[in-house]
């Protein structure tokens, strides 16, 4: 599906002294199968952007166009029902009180009407069991464990399956793996580069790591004060150098 942000501004506490201005007409196409890493100076507006795209913060004037469907007119819900988003802290994203199996079998039945019969939930377990066991940190032996109980990388580990179990039409992930170890974090990457392939995905990604950006994904989009530095496809062209020169100020 495409996405299109059509001359988006975002202002928050409008008509006070804490008025600002975030965002500033900025337009995007994102196409179906982009994989864009986002970057960006602190206060960019990286965040803004992707609260705008999963409905949490609506835009003052701008329009937000799936397919041409404006998601802005639909009820939250149904406008969230089309996003999957990973979170920076590992605490976001799953339920702690709940186990790795029961968060699973939320994830499988977004949108859909969530029931968690235990009977039901025995049915999924080997499912589980085969869908874990190709990921990191010994997650599939702990289907049982609640998530409150696991260690941040096997939590985003879990988040990010839960994101994607079914397909979503677009994925948003905002330095998913930047509160791991550097071990727990670049293999987290890689699944993620694994599964966003595999399956095609939809995907705009938020790191601050040069190296990453330009190592992943098809597309690159660095974001300067609420607007759109730059928007290529040609990272094979781009160095850690030149991509350092929009953000010099
Ligand atoms: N609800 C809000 N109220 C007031 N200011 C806000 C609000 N949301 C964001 N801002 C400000 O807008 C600017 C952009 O924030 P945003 O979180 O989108 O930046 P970012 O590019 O994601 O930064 P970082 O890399 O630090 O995460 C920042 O200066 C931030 O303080």
């Amino acid at each position: 599906m495409t996405l299109e942000l059509k001359n988006i501004t975002t202002v928050v506490n409008p008509g006070t002294d804490e008025e600002k201005k975030i965002l500033k007409n900025l337009s995007l196409t994102i196409e179906t199968g982009d994989f864009i890493t986002l970057l960006g100076t602190n206060g960019a507006g990286k965040s803004t952007l992707l609260n705008v795209i999963n409905g949490s913060l609506k835009p003052s004037s701008g329009q937000l166009l799936l397919d041409g469907i404006d998601l802005t007119s639909l009820s939250d819900v149904k406008h969230a029902s089309y996003i999957a988003q990973v979170f920076q802290d590992p605490k976001m994203g799953t339920a702690p009180r709940m186990t790795v199996a029961e968060n699973l079998l939320l994830a499988l039945k977004r949108g859909q009407k969530r029931t968690l019969r235990p009977r039901r939930l025995q049915a999924h377990l080997p499912q589980f069991k085969e869908l874990t066991a190709k990921l990191p940190n010994n997650l599939s032996e702990r289907l049982h464990t609640f998530t409150g109980d696991l260690s941040g990388g096997q939590r985003q580990t879990l988040s990010f399956l839960m994101a994607t179990i079914t397909r979503p039409d677009i994925l948003l992930l905002d330095e998913h793996t930047a509160a791991l170890d550097p071990n727990t974090s670049a293999e987290l990457l890689k699944l993620t580069d694994e599964v966003i392939t595999e399956k095609k995905l939809t995907c705009l990604m938020i790191t601050h790591r040069l190296q990453d950006a330009l190592r992943y994904g098809n597309r690159i989009i660095i974001l300067k004060d609420g607007q759109i530095v730059l928007d290529t496809r040609d990272k094979k062209e781009l160095t850690e150098e030149q991509i350092l020169t929009y953000f010099a100020n």
